[in-house]
């Protein structure tokens, strides 16, 4: 018997998982051992031509969601309302969902997982972080025997996009974002993406499903977005053989004992394999305790990659199904709590504007080691009035560098701190 699928949205994501189960449907049949049919499409408006059967068409979401005749609901509409009500009612009445919406799930994964749970019923969101990249599955099953300690991932297109036009071409900051939206990587505010909303989602997904830690949301995660890189701070990348990016990091501390989750623009060394990820791809680096450093590489947005995700999803759903089993997930919670941003240990890098006379260099490392911050190393560019001191940090607690460069910013000395950003090391 045919597997109904109830698609909720149809846009960039929602008219590409029409066309490719449209398209596979003999193929999938024959591989899965079931058909995987569409069994409704709940749209906004039913007047538009979409190029689906129109009978198929409905604006009546919640009812499509119980239908009878429904195994299973994809939800591509976004957002968390009225995406959570619509998920709930569905798993409520024993439908299995496949989502892509990671900003209800960073919200509240925990709410949606117990009511899976409960309700016996599958709930896989492959597509919702690094889109088509197989990466939640492996990291929840693959990695499950293995302990991790630290993932780092470019995992929002858009910036990744704009950070590498700004690189590589010299290219301004708007018109890399309008490149990005007209190819369908940003989100519908791209203020999600450029201010990071939409890589601290992903990064309480990833930490949630790396450390077991169910309670992980966005809120918990520390953002800054890109909006405040300059060109100025590529070049300064660039003089230290580095790139910068975008980065989610959720790691544990040394003691194990908690965990940092955050997404901030990093200096990055060119021969860190996250380096030369360019253009909108993501890729994820994960440190495991057995398995050592694992990347996981390829299309993180856009249409089509991501209903290939999506379809993965299904297709996971029907062999559960016929296998008259679901997976569920977060049954087991380690409770590890998410640590301040300023107990975080970091890198800092600083490019400060100063007077090239004796005494300088003295009185700003005087600075740093007031703040018990050790420096790993120091240049000196330009003379006189051009002259600038560039210094790179040893790891240290996150609050006290920010205190240090505040001082070093009330300081006489210091005409202007040209450039802060954190440097993440890269050892062989
Ligand atoms: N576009 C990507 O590259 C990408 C990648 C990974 C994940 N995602 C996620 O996939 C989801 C969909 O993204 P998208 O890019 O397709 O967005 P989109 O804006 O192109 O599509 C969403 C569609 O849902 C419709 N919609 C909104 N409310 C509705 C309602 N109540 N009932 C029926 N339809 C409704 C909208 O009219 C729109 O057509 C989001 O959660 C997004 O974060 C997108
Ligand atoms: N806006 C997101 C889409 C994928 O989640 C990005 O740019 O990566
Ligand atoms: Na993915």
């Amino acid at each position: 018997m045919a597997m109904k699928v109830a698609l909720l949205g149809c846009g960039v994501v929602g008219s590409e998982v029409v066309r490719l189960v449209n398209e596979q449907s003999e193929e999938l049949a024959a591989r899965v051992g079931t058909r995987i049919e569409i069994g409704g499409i709940a749209v906004r408006r039913t007047d538009r031509d979409r190029g689906v059967d129109p009978a198929l068409l409905t604006t009546d979401a919640a009812s499509l969601v119980t239908r009878p005749d429904i195994d299973v609901v994809v939800e591509v509409i976004g957002g968390i309302e009225p995406a959570r009500s619509l998920i709930l009612a569905a798993i409520g009445a024993g439908k299995s969902v496949v989502t892509a919406n990671k900003a209800l799930l960073a919200e509240d994964g925990q709410t949606l997982h117990a009511a899976a749970r409960e309700a016996g019923v599958d709930l896989y969101y492959e597509a919702s972080v690094a889109g088509a990249i197989p990466l939640l599955r492996p990291l929840r099953d693959s990695l499950a025997g293995d302990r991790v300690n630290r993932v780092l991932g470019i995992v929002n297109g858009t910036t990744n996009y704009i950070l590498d036009r700004m690189d590589s071409l010299g290219a301004g900051f708007t018109e890399s974002l309008e490149e990005a939206q007209a190819l369908g990587y940003a989100e519908a505010d791209p203020t999600a993406d450029v201010e990071g909303f939409d890589a601290a989602a992903k990064a309480a997904i990833l930490a949630r499903l790396a450390f077991h830690t169910q309670k992980v949301t966005a809120a918990d995660v520390h953002r800054e977005g890109i909006t405040g890189v300059t060109a100025g701070d590529i070049a300064s990348a660039r003089a230290m053989g580095c790139v910068v990016k975008l980065l989610a990091i959720c790691q544990r501390s040394e003691d194990g004992a908690s965990v940092g989750v955050r997404v901030h623009p990093v200096m990055l060394p060119l021969e860190h394999p996250l380096a030369g990820v360019k253009e909108a791809y993501n890729a994820v680096f994960v440190e495991a305790e057995s398995a050592g450093r694992l990347m996981f590489y390829g299309a993180g947005a856009g249409g089509t990659p991501t209903a290939s995700a999506v379809l993965g999803d299904l297709v996971a759903v029907a062999r559960n199904r016929l296998a008259g089993t679901s997976v569920s997930e977060g049954g087991h919670d380690t409770g590890l709590p998410v640590h301040d941003m300023g107990e975080t240990v970091t890198s800092y890098h600083v490019a400060l504007d100063v007077a090239d006379r004796p005494g300088v260099l003295s009185k700003v490392a005087e600075i740093f080691a007031d703040h018990g911050v050790s420096i790993r190393n120091v240049r000196q560019e330009g003379r006189g009035e051009d002259a600038q001191l560039v210094l790179v940090s040893h790891p240290a607690p996150d609050a006290a560098l920010r205190s240090t460069v505040a001082d070093l910013r009330g300081h006489e000395m210091v005409r202007e701190v040209a450039s802060v950003m954190r440097v993440e090391t890269f050892a062989d």
